[in-house]
């Protein structure tokens, strides 16, 4: 899709949620259609099938599952200056298996300054912002810079 200054580029958007929140990401989606139809969507593998479910004429490129692997190929992409914004819709009340994939998914948010919604009300706070689709990937200096002490450490 060409776009004028008016219209900020396409940005690559995660999409996440886990089994009890899967539903409500379906209904938020749904609910933001015009806005997300603007932007390339990727989601973890069953978020990806719920997602496409309830809104079939959307283009959601699907990942491993969670569990399997897809959070860590959505940390991935972050690494790489891949993903501009990432929307987790996570469930506090159920323990998941593989909680150490989904602390690192969101700490590699934290870590390359990406814009990371855990929750719908966030989400939507997010998606209404005049910085959505201005702040991305790449808007900050990049995470070797702002961790120079790190980066730069004696070992
Ligand atoms: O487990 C998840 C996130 O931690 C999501 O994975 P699925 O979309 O495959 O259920």
């Amino acid at each position: 899709m060409s776009h004028s200054p008016e219209t900020p580029p396409r940005m690559t958007i995660g999409l996440v949620a886990h089994d009890g929140q899967k539903r409500a990401m379906g209904q938020w989606v749904a609910a933001n259609a015009t806005v997300l139809g603007h932007h390339a969507l990727v989601a973890t593998g069953t978020t990806a099938r719920v997602l496409k479910e309830q809104n079939p004429t959307f283009d959601i490129t699907g990942l491993k599952s969670g569990p399997f692997g897809g959070d860590q190929q959505l940390g991935a992409l972050i690494a790489e200056g891949h993903l501009d914004c990432l929307i987790f819709f996570v469930d506090p009340m159920e323990p998941q298996p593989h909680d150490v994939d989904v602390k690192a998914l969101i700490r590699l948010a934290q870590v390359h300054e990406i814009p990371a919604a855990c929750n719908r009300a966030t989400a939507d706070l997010m998606i209404t912002s005049p910085l959505f689709g201005v702040l991305r990937a790449g808007s900050f200096p990049p995470a070797e810079e702002r961790f120079a002490v790190y980066a730069n450490r004696k070992v």
